[in-house]
């Protein structure tokens, strides 16, 4: 089972599809509070998230809550644009944690730089545009991730 890891996302239809991705996959989506919108009932009913109520979840009030409770930070994989190595040739297990950023900012700095060896990136044409849409780089990775550890 992997572990979807949105930290302070801020465009609800973006959590919405990683939930959907987390279902598909029999992954664990947390999320990482700030978040941009509200999470209650009535808000997920609004939005038509029907499938939510399935949906492992795991809301943390912090980013240091969250850390506090990875056991093995080495298999924290930071999905960024500013790593230079690609997410094909990263070496997924199952457990792993996949690390997003908001939409906005991305992942910080400064969590990057303490972790270089497990930062990925999705490539992209260079020049082509600055980033992909959160929910799309969440499912490329989650279903390489998925790949590489045998699912069918
Ligand atoms: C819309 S992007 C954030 C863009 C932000 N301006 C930045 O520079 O990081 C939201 C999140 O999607 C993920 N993402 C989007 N495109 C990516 C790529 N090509 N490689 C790795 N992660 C990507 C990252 O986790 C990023 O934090």
């Amino acid at each position: 089972m992997f572990n979807i890891v949105m930290v302070h996302p801020e465009i609800p239809h973006n959590t919405g599809a990683a939930g959907r991705l987390a279902l598909a996959t029999g992954a664990r989506l947390h999320l990482v509070k700030p978040l941009g919108f509200d999470i209650d009932e009535k808000t997920v009913k609004r939005a038509g998230l029907d499938y939510w109520k399935d949906v492992d979840l795991v809301l943390w009030e912090s980013w240091d809550a969250f850390y506090a409770s990875v056991v093995d930070t080495s298999r924290m994989f930071l999905l960024t644009t500013k790593a230079s190595t690609n997410h094909w040739d990263a070496d997924f297990k199952d457990g792993d944690y996949l690390l997003f950023g908001r939409e906005t900012r991305g992942l910080d700095e400064a969590l990057i730089a303490a972790h270089p060896d497990t930062a990925i990136k999705i490539p992209m044409l260079e020049g082509s545009t600055r980033s992909l849409n959160l929910a799309t780089a969440v499912a490329i990775v989650l279903y390489e991730g998925m790949r590489q550890v045998g699912f069918e």
